[in-house]
């Protein structure tokens, strides 16, 4: 475990010269209370349909939160995010939600929203990125592990903190008929870039923390394989620096 990042369910308090990190991810429009911190750090399917009025309601209810900083990454639920497929994604769905998946985008424009791109929060960088491997046609999804890899590829070297949907392959991506379900180019490409901290959820029976390396995984799904919301947030605390 390194030294300087401590791990816990948020009821530690925090000493008074860190930062600390919320991390959450598939709440799937579950709303509980999101523990006290200085930046949010969300992985993505926030949504469980993919329906504006879900994501109305996530950005009224961030609005709510405290945080400095609320960074948000989408997963494979949140369909409007993925504006440039949206029309090819709804097709395949049965009933599906038609709306201008730019106008929903702007719901989230008061907060940090990460496609492929960074943040800087209190001087700690954060890559975030919302793909994952294609298990049905959702929001950014790749069937061709190369093409996931270009993905991967962009995450630029020396950044702290890595949010992405997918899991890596190997640490907390075990789903309950025990298969690793993460991305092997996610997991080389990680431990490449060396991140103090990879955030991630999508596989929500891996929730839970694993140091390995010196590199601190975290698991953040809060919902279960029935998208109950039954596993804790896991904050981490920073020193100031
Ligand atoms: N067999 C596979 N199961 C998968 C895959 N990706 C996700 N899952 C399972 O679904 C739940 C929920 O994921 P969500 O994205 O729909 O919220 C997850 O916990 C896994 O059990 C996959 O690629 N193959
Ligand atoms: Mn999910
Ligand atoms: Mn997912």
């Amino acid at each position: 475990m390194d030294s300087q990042i401590l791990v816990s369910d948020g009821r530690i308090p925090k000493s008074p010269n860190t930062i600390r990190f919320v991390c959450i991810s598939d709440s799937h429009s579950r709303f509980f209370n999101f523990p006290p911190g200085d930046v949010l750090l969300h992985a993505g399917d926030f949504t469980k349909k993919g329906t504006p009025d879900e994501v109305l309601q996530f950005a009224n209810y961030l609005k709510t939160t405290n945080y400095q900083y609320k960074v948000i990454i989408a997963g494979n639920h949140d369909t409007p995010f993925d504006a440039k497929n949206f029309d090819e994604i709804i097709k395949k769905k049965r009933n599906p939600h038609r709306c201008d998946p730019y106008a929903v985008k702007r719901l989230l424009k008061d907060f940090i929203y990460l496609e492929d791109s960074f943040f800087n929060a209190f001087g700690y960088t954060i890559w975030g990125t919302p793909w994952t491997n294609q298990h049905y046609k959702g929001a950014f999804t790749i069937k061709d592990i190369n093409k996931l890899g270009e993905k991967w590829a962009q995450i630029p070297l020396g950044v702290d903190i890595v949010l992405s949907h997918s899991p890596p392959n190997g640490i907390l991506d075990r789903s309950k008929d025990n298969r690793c379900l993460g991305c092997p180019v996610l997991a080389e490409t990680i431990k490449m870039i060396r991140p103090k901290v990879h955030v991630f959820g999508h596989i929500h029976e891996g929730h839970g923390v694993r140091t390995v390396d010196g590199i601190t995984y975290i698991n953040a799904s809060v919902c279960n394989n029935r998208y109950q919301p039954i596993y804790t947030p896991i904050v981490f605390d920073l020193p100031i620096i």
